[in-house]
């Protein structure tokens, strides 16, 4: 095991004893592949069913599949453009199923990009409630936003902060904190050996001081009686058992509900570390979770200027067949604004934001040039199915050879076809009844709207 550092390796036989051998064995074992379905847009079963390859389910998390890398390329597929599944290494499930999120709840993944456990989130709040995800690094921040639209994930706001800073905007806002926190990656060695090459021993203890202080961070976010899940891909004790014990020790409120390791040896995944603690509170604290009074009604709170309110409708009669068939496509209790041209929905509860790099506040629905409305691939990929099935659209299967031809056509920006009977106006493309992305008919063919960073790129 001449690529694996010689300090990482004595560490590690000190630490696992006896274990020790099945632990290096399992370096020369295949690594496992998996997906997160996104329930609201696919079955996990169906998934199966349609492509070869998929299954059987990861243990640790619903909606989790593996697959076989040999079998199937499943981010050339377009279902993976259509946001059904988020393709993520199977252990990395585990922390995000272990918060117990429940509907309408407010939730922090305060490490979050590129976004794996932020789609897990979301896709458990189901368009309820307000998800903030955050990573300080701009360029993954950016990341972050494209896969926080790719799963329609309209209860996100996309934050570019340090912990101590949200800790300020958002002091005891939270139901529920994620800190899957920067670490030294041990756990990654198999599937990225060129990490084990970069490695240093006084990694451990660098990343320990600053996970100690994101840590600090996220425990000011949490409400009384919220929950925190703190994790890590590494394998050293200083940033897994040591550092919970160590936080749980200076936080006398916080107790240790559970820990797990997964190790390649024992399961089919990569090395992870998980902590589920609680922030103790008043009696009946826990109830709050449940209790939290809903949006007041089922109204909007419009906040727009008449010509701006009268292009998104003239819009929504095109595409839906009603004015304001478009309100139906927004969660209850926000407010929708225009900031600089773009039209947003913003959560109702959100605190302000301003001092903070936000990259979005909401839910962008689209764009105002020359007094008319251009809907945004955000809007696109968040629309309920319902509304996906009432707008004017051009519906391929990726089932058959033509749909699918069509479909990856449209996804290489191409032109295509327009559907018959429809040679004006905005289309939404869709596969298999899940939305694609936006195109214009002119006559007989669909000016393709696809955003060009969002591409297929074939090899
Ligand atoms: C393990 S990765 C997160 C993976 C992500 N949760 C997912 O599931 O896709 C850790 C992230 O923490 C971010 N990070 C680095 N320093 C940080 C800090 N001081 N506070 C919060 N996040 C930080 C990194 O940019 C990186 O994206």
């Amino acid at each position: 095991m001449a690529w694996l550092p010689e300090a990482f390796l004595a560490r590690m036989e000190r630490q696992l004893g006896p274990d020790f051998p099945a632990f290096l064995a399992s370096y020369h074992a295949p690594r496992a592949t998996g997906l997160y379905v996104l329930p609201q847009r696919m079955a996990a079963e169906e998934l199966a069913a349609r492509l070869p390859g998929i299954g059987p389910p990861v243990p640790w998390a619903r909606h989790g599949l593996y697959y076989d890398e040999q079998v199937v390329r499943p981010a050339k597929h377009p279902y993976y453009f259509a946001g059904a599944y988020y393709i993520q290494e199977p252990s990395a499930m585990l922390p995000a199923e272990w918060l117990p999120v429940r509907h309408g709840e407010r939730v922090l993944d305060l490490c979050a990009a590129p976004g794996g456990k932020s789609v897990q989130l979301g896709s458990r709040l189901a368009g309820t409630g307000l998800l903030v995800v955050n990573d300080p690094h701009p360029e993954r921040a950016r990341a972050l936003l494209k896969n926080v639209e790719r799963y329609g994930l309209i209860q996100a706001v996309v934050l570019c902060e340090t912990p101590d800073r949200i800790a300020r905007a958002f002091p005891e806002f939270f139901d529920h904190v994620l800190v899957d926190a920067p670490c030294s990656g041990e756990g990654m060695f198999r599937k990225l050996p060129e990490m084990a090459r970069s490695w240093r021993p006084e990694w451990v203890s660098a990343y320990a001081r600053q996970q100690a202080e994101i840590l600090a961070g996220a425990a000011l976010c949490l409400r009384r009686g919220g929950h925190l899940v703190y994790s890590t891909c590494t394998f050293a004790e200083e940033e897994n058992e040591l550092q919970v014990a160590q936080f749980a020790d200076k936080h006398s409120d916080f107790t240790v509900l559970a820990t797990r390791r997964l190790w390649p040896h024992q399961v089919a995944g990569e090395g992870h570390f998980a902590a589920l603690l609680r922030r103790g509170g008043a009696r009946g604290d826990a109830d709050q979770i449940t209790t939290r009074p809903g949006p007041e009604s089922a109204s909007h709170d419009v906040r727009l200027r008449r010509e701006v309110a009268s292009a998104v409708a003239a819009w929504s009669s095109q595409v839906f067949g009603a004015a304001d068939a478009w309100l139906r496509a927004l969660p209850p209790g926000g407010r929708v604004v225009e900031r600089s041209g773009h039209i947003l929905w913003e959560h109702g509860e959100l605190p302000h934001l301003q001092g903070l790099r936000v990259l979005r506040s909401g839910w962008l629905l689209g764009t105002i040039t020359a007094r008319r409305f251009r809907p945004s691939q955000a809007l696109a990929m968040g629309l309920p199915k319902a509304m996906v099935a009432d707008a004017s659209r051009l519906d391929l299967t990726a089932m058959a050879h033509e749909g699918w031809e069509t479909s990856v056509r449209y996804l290489r920006g191409e032109t295509i076809p327009a559907p018959a009977g429809c040679s004006r106006g905005w289309v939404l493309v869709c596969v298999d009844g899940l939305a694609l992305g936006w195109a214009q008919a002119a006559g007989t063919w669909l000016k393709n709207g696809y955003p060009p960073g969002w591409r297929w790129v074939d090899g």
